[in-house]
């Protein structure tokens, strides 16, 4: 299901997806067993995938989203088109809190909330965060 207008094509959004439950089955997540994987496009069309790696110090966890974003950003990225996340939920996966202001601060315009059912929803920034602190709050 589509539930807005994207500048991707089906086949892209279902590709982007691909590589995220790929990216997942690299989970390390033996606390809470539940593994996310994550996929970014960049700029120039390069993909960086990530999954959620947990730590004993539960706190310490990364997720998914912000695996995927630090990887293409230690990379030399910092302009991207399009995030796509899975995880095994009823609905489309929803980023925490964290990771959408780190989503935010890279001003990614099309997140792509996905399932292992094949339930989707591609969202933009505003409706992933509104009202959000950037650096035009400082
Ligand atoms: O946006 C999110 C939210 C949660 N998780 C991971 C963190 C933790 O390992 C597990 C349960 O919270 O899901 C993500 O990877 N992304
Ligand atoms: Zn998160």
């Amino acid at each position: 299901m589509i539930e807005k207008e994207t500048h991707m094509t089906e086949q892209e959004i279902q590709k982007l997806i691909e590589r995220a439950i790929v990216a997942r089955e690299k989970t390390y997540s033996p606390y809470s067993h539940f593994g996310v994987g994550a996929a970014l496009v960049c700029e120039d069309g390069s993909i960086y995938e990530g999954c959620n790696i947990e730590n004993a110090s539960y706190g310490l966890t990364n997720c998914a989203e912000r695996t995927a974003i630090f990887k293409a950003v230690s990379e030399g990225h910092t302009k991207f088109n399009a995030l796509a996340v899975v995880a095994d939920t009823e609905g489309p996966c929803a980023p925490c809190g964290a990771c959408r202001q780190v989503i935010s601060e890279f001003e990614i315009p099309q997140i792509i909330l996905a399932n292992l059912k094949g339930n989707y929803r591609v969202v933009s920034l505003d409706e992933l965060l509104p009202f959000r602190f950037g650096a035009d709050s400082l």
